[in-house]
């Protein structure tokens, strides 16, 4: 039963370099919270389709100054660290986990605290046109589900990780697991509890297998966690090759790269979500493809503790799955339309190298429409969830943005490129979830 349309010129990404313009499209969303039909302006069903639905009141024309486009997918943030966006980030990536961020996700055993900032995160993520986040918690279950309760109760739709990190080398003992079979028997109630937390609700979040990354996890706690994801077919996320020193660490401890050693742990599925991967080398990012695991590309973040510039160009070309992330708090803004400007902007210096020495990697700077779809197809597909596009059998996750100027002679493209550099959360008139208008500044 079609409970809602709408009405206005619209946006869906098609491919990694193809965005489609559709004027006045009509847009029918049933009670299951899907986009039943989208009905071009020029299709012959289109005046009848209209009338029909104008006839029950359920339609809502959008003013010429606005336009739909799908919610973003942040492929990776860490909930906890929101009261430090924008801290320290000159600092090394052990450094700033050592003395700023473990010392704060250690704060999260007080679910007061938690209720707090996680209420005040969900609702800026929300206010920013992003609709599904896939999240790392810390190691505190009931700071978790909290969480999890403010995604359902606000309207994003989530997935959501107990954070597993039990290596006595490299975690505090103010802020670690007990013992590997404690992260894994945490990680394994975890799962359990959330299921039962959103039983009923279209909205409940999925519980994802989350290793820090692999120098917080010792060896035990790795395959304890791969052993999970299997038994539960779970998504798993962590961090892979982030930085000089992370890359190298995998190195010293095993021998092998990072990824190698995610793939040793049953870690690397086509549900595994790994964040940054700026020290990948080809052989790795091959493995990657081969068990159709995702990228998550962080370019904030990235910028201060990556050491380098992923070759997003280069993976897709490839066929790597690639989506977006804040990674709110080594990233500082909890924005992807900044992160999608970046991950442009990045990419360009890539591709020109940052001296006239360096010729820099030709073939690496990626267009708008690109970031585009990483920030929404790329994470959908990442996520395996049907969501990231305006089109029939997709969850209705939309955003609908106002263009604050009028630019008459401009074409469809031009505008969508101008949008996507202009907008911010001011801009927002509406954001919609599972078909309903979660943020409403419509008047
Ligand atoms: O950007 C990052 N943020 C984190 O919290 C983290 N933990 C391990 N590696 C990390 N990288």
């Amino acid at each position: 039963m079609i409970t809602r349309a709408l009405v206005g010129d619209a946006y869906t990404p098609v491919n990694a370099n193809e965005v489609a313009y559709l004027p006045q499209a009509l847009i029918e969303i049933d009670s299951s919270g899907r986009i039943d039909r989208v009905t071009p302006a020029a299709d012959p069903s289109y005046a009848a389709r209209l009338k029909a639905a104008e006839v029950q009141h359920l339609v809502e024309h959008l003013p010429a100054d606005q336009v739909i486009w799908p919610g973003f997918v942040d492929l990776h943030v860490h909930a906890p660290q929101w009261p430090q966006a924008g801290l320290a980030l000159d600092k090394p990536l052990a450094a700033w986990l050592n003395d700023y961020t473990f010392p704060l996700e250690a704060k999260y055993d007080d679910l007061a605290f938690a209720k707090r900032v996680y209420h005040e995160l969900v609702h800026e993520l929300l206010s920013q046109g992003t609709t599904t986040v896939l999240f790392f918690g810390t190691i505190h279950t009931a700071a978790n589900l909290e969480l999890a309760r403010q995604c359902m109760q606000q309207g994003l739709r989530a997935a959501i990780g107990r954070v597993a990190m039990d290596n006595p080398d490299q975690t505090p003992d103010y802020y670690r697991d007990a013992s590997a079979g404690e992260a894994v028997a945490a990680t394994e109630r975890f799962i359990h509890q959330l299921k039962e937390l959103g039983a009923e609700n279209p909205l409940a979040p999925l519980p994802v297998i989350t290793p820090r990354f692999v120098p917080s996890c010792s060896d035990e706690a790795l395959a304890g966690l791969g052993r999970l994801a299997h038994q539960y077919d779970l998504p798993i996320q962590t961090h892979v090759s982030e930085s000089n020193w992370e890359h190298q660490y995998a190195i010293d401890r095993f021998g092998m790269h990072d990824a190698a050693v995610l793939d040793h742990f049953g870690l690397l599925t086509e549900k595994a979500v790994l964040a940054h991967g700026t020290q990948l080398a080809p052989k790795d990012q091959a493995l990657l493809r081969e068990r159709g695991s995702a990228l998550a590309h962080c370019p904030i973040s990235n910028a201060y503790f990556g050491n380098g510039v992923l070759p997003v160009q280069e993976l897709l070309a490839a066929g790597n799955q690639v989506g977006l992330g804040t990674d709110i708090s080594g990233g500082y803004s909890p924005s992807l339309y900044d992160n999608l400007r970046h991950a442009v902007a990045l990419s360009q210096v890539r591709n020109d190298g940052v001296t006239t020495q360096d010729a820099g990697t030709a073939g690496s700077r990626i267009s708008m429409t690109t970031a585009f779809y990483l920030a929404t197809l790329g994470g959908a597909k990442a996520l395996h969830l049907p969501v990231g596009q305006v089109q029939a059998g997709c969850l209705a996750d939309l955003q609908v943005v106002s263009d604050r100027f009028t630019r008459p002679a401009e074409s469809p493209q031009d505008r969508f490129e101008r949008l996507m550099y202009q907008t911010t959360a001011r801009e927002l008139r509406q954001v919609i979830v599972h078909g309903e208008t979660v943020i409403d500044h419509a008047g």
